[in-house]
């Protein structure tokens, strides 16, 4: 039988996760999602067919796994609110929100309960996700592999038995998929001042990224030499990687991905001490 799993907040990540879920074959009457407006929750019901409520407590009962994506400022609140049925129930507790760590999760959730912290990203919606996944020592080897199981559904897992390593996992594909999405804006942005209409260089900019990412996923050579295949000595790829290797790019990537790791440690540090 399907594990019964229970989303408390039913906001973009949430959504993309359950998505992928049932595309994946999980039946829509095993998942629960939870949202404090009954206007909101309407939607994403006849979106996917699961179960809907905006009572919490209800929510998780019965739930042998539950999901905590809600914003992490209103984290401490919802699990405050769990704490009693989830100590009675005993289910996998897992935490998709950044920063905040287990050990504060666990501490509001009254402590001791098996509690995996999961960064997913939205191409889970699509099957593509990335998530890296960090478990307390509460968690057995059932509970891991029955973690593993259900984020595999939705694209990539990777454990990390650091869980600082968490923030890192945050800054390369948490927050990554809005990094190509700008990519993405910028493309399209330039191929217009070219002269191409805009949903022509939005398309072509898209299949572009796509094809690039199979590939590199696909192929035995690395990034750099994948990227050196296109320069042809003298052309025009070698012109434009100039361009962005002078613009600083790369640094700019460098220097933003640190700013990610270090906003998600600030995150923990500012709403563990509440
Ligand atoms: N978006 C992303 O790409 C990623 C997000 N995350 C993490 O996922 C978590 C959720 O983010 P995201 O989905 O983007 O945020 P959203 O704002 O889209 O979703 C949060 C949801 O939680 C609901 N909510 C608020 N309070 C409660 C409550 N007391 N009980 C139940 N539900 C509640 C909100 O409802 P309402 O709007 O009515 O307040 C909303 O539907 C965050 O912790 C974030 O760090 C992790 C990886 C990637
Ligand atoms: O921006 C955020 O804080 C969340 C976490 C990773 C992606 N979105």
């Amino acid at each position: 039988m399907a594990s019964r799993v229970t989303f408390i907040g039913a906001g973009n990540m949430a959504s993309a996760i359950i998505g992928g879920m049932i595309d994946d074959g999980h039946p829509a009457t095993a998942i629960t999602a939870t949202s404090p407006s009954d206007a909101f929750l309407a939607p994403v019901h006849e979106r996917f067919g699961i179960h809907t409520d905006t009572d919490n407590v209800a929510a998780v009962r019965d739930a042998d796994v539950v999901v905590l994506a809600v914003k992490p400022q209103v984290m401490r609140e919802v699990c405050e609110d769990l704490r009693d049925s989830l100590q009675r129930q005993r289910p996998l507790v897992i935490s998709v929100a950044a920063g905040l760590s287990a050990e504060t999760l666990d501490a509001w959730l009254g402590g001791s309960l098996p509690l995996i912290r999961c960064m997913p990203n939205t191409p889970s919606l699509v099957g593509a996700g990335a998530a890296g996944l960090y478990a307390n020592a509460n968690v057995s080897d059932a509970q891991r592999r029955l973690a593993t199981e259900l984020l595999e559904a939705v694209g990539l897992v990777e454990w990390v038995d650091d869980e600082a390593l968490l923030d890192a996992v945050t800054a390369v594909s948490g927050s990554g998929p809005a990094y190509f999405f700008l990519m993405f804006e910028a493309m399209e942005e330039a191929g217009v001042k070219l002269g191409l209409p805009a949903e022509t260089a939005r398309r072509l900019a898209i299949q572009t990224a796509l094809g690039a990412a199979r590939m590199a996923q696909t192929s035995d050579q690395t990034p750099g030499q994948l990227k050196r295949n296109v320069m042809s000595p003298g052309g025009t790829t070698e012109r434009a990687i100039e361009h962005l290797e002078q613009a600083g790019l790369r640094q700019a990537m460098l220097d933003a991905m640190d700013a990610c790791a270090s906003r998600a440690r600030e995150m923990a540090e500012e709403l563990g001490k509440r």
